[in-house]
C-alpha cells in the first residue's frame, strides 16, 4: 500500500498487536532534530484518545513497511504478515540505485547474502530501524555504520550450517571420483569408464579452515566416513571426535588432501588462499570454497589447476554473483569465468550451500521472530551489531507503563542524564549495555500518563548523545 494511502509521510510510528498484547512503537528519523512521532493505543483498544498534535502521528502495526529481497522463505513472510506489517517481496536482489530508491520508505529490510547494504545505501534509509539477514553471513552489511545510526542487524547464525556441511561431504566425494566430469561427458554421449586419479575418501586427510558452525559440523560427518580431520582457526577451539587443531594455516595446507574453507569474509580473510598458499598444498590435493568468493584468489586457483598442482576444486561462491537466476555466469560478471568453466574436475555451484528446504524454513522463522521482537519490543537478543538487551517481562501493556529505548553514543555521563529524565517516573526495570561506540538502554517505567510521553521522548531526544529514541506503549 503506498504511504499516502495510509496517511504516514516520511516517518513512521507503530502500534503492534503481538501475542494478544497491544504495543505501540515510536520510530524516529536519523536526522539530528527529528520530528517527534508518538502514538496512543488505537481506540479499539480501550478507547483512549489518539495523540493528534501537528508532529504526532497515530500509528498502527500495519504502518510498518517491510521490504524482503532475495526470495526470503514463506515461513518468514508469514510471521511478518501476521503482525499486520506491509510486506513487499522480491525474488532477487536490487542494483544499488534501485535499492536506494526502495529503502527510503521502509522500516524493516530482509535480505540474503547478495544485497549490499553499504553506508552509501543506508544513508538513504531514513526510516529503517532494523535489518534481517536471512542467512549466516553479514559481510554484505556495513554493520558499523548501521549501529552508529541506530539500525539493528540480525542474522541466522547456524540454521543452514548442516546443509552446507552435507553439501561439502557430497562435493568431496564427487571430486575424489571426478563425478562432475563423468556426468558432463555422459550428458554429451561419451562413455568414459576410468579409475586413474579416482580415490576413496576413507583414510584421507580433510583440512578445515575455520572451525565454526559449518566447519565443526563437517568435521563430525567427515570422521564418520573414515577421514582424518585437521583444522585451522584463529581461535583455540575444542576438537570434536579425533580431529586436531593445527598451529598454522601452512601446517594444515602441507598435510591435507582436501582443504575446505569456512571462514567469514573479513579484511584478514580476503585472498586467504592465493599463489603462496596453493603452493603450500600437497600436489594432487583438492580445494573447496563455500564461504565467500573473495576468500580465494581465483586467477591463482586457475593457474594451479592448469599446472595440475591441484587435482580438483569446488566453488560454491564467487566474488561477483548474479542478482538473480538465469544465464548470467559469464565473463561480464568476473573476467576469469570462462577460464573456470574450461577446467576439468572443478565443481561450480550457484551459492547453494545453505539452499535446502529445511534451512530456508528455519531461517525464515528465526530471523522473522527476531525482527518482530525488535520492532514490537525493542529486544536486541541475537543482534550482530548492537549490545544484546532484553528485559525479563513486559509490562508496557499495563496502564501508565511505557518502555523507553534509547540508543546512544557510548560516552561518559549519559546514564546520569537519562536517569534524571526517567527519575520523574517509577523505573520498574532497566538494562543498558554497550558495544564499541554504541550503547543501548531499555527501561520499563510506570507512573507515566499519556500526556507526559511527548515530554519524556523530547527530553531524551535533546540529549547530545542520542542516536535513536523509541517510546513503546
Ligand atoms: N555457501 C553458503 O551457502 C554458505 C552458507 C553458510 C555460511 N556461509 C559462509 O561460511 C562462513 C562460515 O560460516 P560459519 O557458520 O561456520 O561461521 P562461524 O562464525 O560459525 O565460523 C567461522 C570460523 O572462522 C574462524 N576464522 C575467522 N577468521 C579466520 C582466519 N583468518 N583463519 C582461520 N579461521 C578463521 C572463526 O574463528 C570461526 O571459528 C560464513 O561467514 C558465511 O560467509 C556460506
Ligand atoms: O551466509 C549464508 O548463510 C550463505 O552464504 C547463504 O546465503 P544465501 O541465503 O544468500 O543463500
Amino acid at each position: 500500500m503506498p504511504s499516502s494511502a495510509i496517511g504516514i509521510p516520511e516517518r513512521t510510528n507503530g502500534h503492534a498487536d503481538n501475542l494478544n498484547r497491544t504495543v505501540s512503537n515510536s520510530f524516529n528519523e536519523l536526522s539530528p532534530s527529528p520530528t517527534a512521532t508518538f502514538q496512543s493505543p488505537p481506540s479499539s483498544y480501550g478507547g483512549q484518545q489518539r495523540t493528534s498534535a501537528k508532529t504526532l502521528k497515530p500509528f498502527h502495526t500495519q504502518d510498518i513497511k517491510v521490504l524482503l529481497l532475495e526470495n526470503v522463505n514463506k515461513t518468514g513472510q508469514d510471521i511478518l504478515k501476521k503482525q499486520g506489517y506491509q510486506i513487499e517481496t522480491l525474488k532477487s536482489s536490487l542494483a544499488e540505485d534501485e535499492l536506494i530508491e526502495k529503502i527510503k520508505g521502509v522500516h524493516v529490510i530482509g535480505i540474503r547474502s547478495k544485497t549490499q547494504l553499504t553506508a552509501k545505501v543506508l544513508k538513504h534509509a531514513k526510516n529503517l530501524i532494523v535489518i534481517g539477514c536471512f542467512c549466516i553471513g553479514t559481510n554484505q552489511v556495513d554493520l558499523k555504520y548501521a549501529a552508529e545510526n541506530g539500525i539493528c542487524v540480525f542474522n541466522s547464525p547456524f540454521s543452514n550450517s548442516r546443509s552446507v556441511a552435507e553439501q561439502m561431504i557430497g562435493t568431496i566425494i564427487a571430486l575424489a571420483r571426478q563425478i562432475g566430469d563423468r556426468n558432463n561427458e555422459l550428458h554429451q554421449g561419451v562413455w568414459n569408464k576410468v579409475s586413474a586419479g579416482c580415490w576413496e575418501v576413507r583414510g584421507k586427510t580433510l583440512g578445515i579452515v575455520g572451525y565454526g558452525h559449518v566447519g565443526s559440523q563437517l568435521s563430525v560427518l567427515a570422521e564418520a566416513m573414515g577421514m582424518r580431520v585437521i583444522y585451522y582457526d584463529v581461535v583455540n577451539l575444542m576438537s570434536l571426535g579425533t580431529s586436531a587443531q593445527m598451529p598454522t594455516l601452512e601446517a594444515l595446507l602441507n598435510q591435507a588432501d582436501f582443504v575446505t574453507l569456512h571462514v567469514p569474509e573479513i579484511p584478514e580473510t580476503i585472498n586467504l588462499i592465493s599463489t603462496q598458499q596453493l603452493e603450500q598444498m600437497k600436489t594432487g590435493a583438492y580445494l573447496l570454497n563455500a564461504s565467500r568468493g573473495t576468500i580465494v584468489d581465483i586467477p591463482a586457483l586457475v593457474s594451479a589447476m592448469q599446472a595440475r598442482k591441484l587435482a580438483g576444486a569446488a566453488l560454491d561462491v564467487f566474488p561477483n554473483e548474479p542478482a538473480g537466476n538465469g544465464p548470467k555466469f559469464t565473463n561480464d560478471l568476473n573476467s576469469w569465468t570462462d577460464d573456470l568453466r574450461n577446467l576439468n574436475n572443478i565443481i561450480l555451484t550457484p551459492h547453494i550451500g545453505g539452499s535446502t528446504e529445511e534451512a530456508q524454513a528455519a531461517i525464515g522463522i528465526e530471523v522473522a521472530d527476531a525482527l518482530v521482537n525488535y520492532v514490537n519490543f525493542g529486544t536486541t537478543a541475537g543482534a550482530v551489531n548492537m549490545p544484546e538487551v532484553t528485559l525479563r517481562s513486559l509490562t508496557i501493556d499495563e496502564p501508565n507503563h511505557v518502555r523507553v529505548i534509547y540508543i546512544h553514543r557510548n560516552v561518559p555521563g549519559v546514564l546520569r542524564k537519562v536517569n534524571e529524565i526517567l527519575g520523574d517516573h517509577n523505573v520498574d526495570k532497566q538494562m543498558t549495555d554497550s558495544r564499541g561506540d554504541v550503547a543501548y538502554l531499555m527501561a520499563d517505567i510506570s507512573n507515566v500518563n499519556t500526556s507526559q510521553i511527548k515530554d519524556l521522548y523530547q527530553s531524551l531526544e535533546d540529549l547530545g548523545s542520542r542516536i535513536w529514541t523509541r517510546v513503546l506503549y
